[in-house]
């Protein structure tokens, strides 16, 4: 048995429980983290976020290959305590964690760079919390069709990878966004090796306000199922929209999810398109477990 000091926080309602391992020493079983996810027997939450030293676990390699100056490796779990590859909300709660302990240091026009299982991430201090530098994004996944209980007939998704892979459904209205019932698992036909997170998307009206792209959101999470919120899930269901809106549409997307706002911004980088997100951070409060 061990005592685990531990910090629930979230960003837009998308919530973890955070614990700082810096050497690498307490890594938690899928049924532990699948525990104290428990909203009935638990701490409850959509994911567990482990603050770790790149050089203290075997994935920081990479991280470190990549970029000397990511210290810290985000390692993010499911709530079924499975493994994703990347959480948007969790890179800003994760940066959040990281300043208020005193283990990292971020200053206006500063970036703090975050290993992760999908690359090394950039993060800075934004007027709404904290933005991150998803990096490029791929058309990748096909067109799987989505049928979901309560939509009467089955829609063509779009796969697009941010780092995890997502599949997103446009819909036609506020009452069939409404009428959804996420909490079964979407059914994708084909279904994805991996599986995928499946953001449900309806367009404001106007679609573009100002030079920003407006849309709203619900999300079924691979291994969380439907949370309040999906960084990456945000971001994909911009790229998609802007896809499907065609030549002219903008670069700046706001999107609302049931939890809040959150900003995505596509931009050129030196290798490609880059996509950022940007939303709260806010921790919550701290306590002790036993595992
Ligand atoms: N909530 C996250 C995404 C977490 C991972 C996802 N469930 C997956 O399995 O890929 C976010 O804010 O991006």
């Amino acid at each position: 048995m061990a005592t685990l000091a531990f910090t629930k926080g979230h960003g837009t309602g998308n919530d973890f429980v955070l614990y700082a391992d810096p050497d690498g020493e307490l890594d938690l079983t899928p049924a532990q983290v699948a525990a104290i996810c428990d909203r009935h027997f638990g701490v409850g939450a959509d994911g567990v976020l482990r603050a770790v030293r790149s050089r203290s676990l075997p994935e920081g390699a990479a991280a470190l290959a990549e970029d000397p100056d990511a210290e810290w490796f985000m390692d993010y779990r499911n709530a079924d305590g499975s493994i994703a590859e990347m959480c948007g909300n969790g890179i800003r709660v994760f940066t959040r964690f990281l300043l208020d302990n005193g283990l990292a240091d971020l200053s206006p026009g500063e970036t703090l760079a975050v290993g992760t299982r999908s690359g090394v991430r950039d993060v800075q201090l934004a007027t709404n919390g904290f933005q991150a530098d998803l990096g490029r994004w791929a058309l990748d996944g096909g067109e799987p069709l989505v049928r979901a209980k309560e939509l009467p007939v089955a829609r063509p998704g779009l796969g697009i990878n941010v780092g995890n892979p997502h599949v997103v459904v446009a819909l036609a209205s506020d009452e069939e966004l409404e009428s959804a019932d996420l909490s079964y698992i979407p059914v994708l036909d084909p279904e994805p090796v991996d599986g995928a997170n499946v953001e449900f998307v309806v367009a404001a009206d106007p679609l573009v306000r100002d030079g920003v792209g407006h849309i709203r959101m619900r999300v079924h999470e691979r291994g969380s199922g439907e949370t309040l919120s999906c960084g990456t899930g945000a971001v994909a269901a911009a790229l998609a929209t802007r896809y499907w809106a065609g030549e002219g549409a903008p670069n700046q997307w706001r999107v609302d999810v049931p939890g809040g706002t959150v900003g995505v911004r596509m931009f050129a980088a030196e290798d490609g398109e880059h996509v950022s997100l940007s939303g709260p951070a806010e921790l919550v409060f701290d306590g002790e477990l036993t595992v």
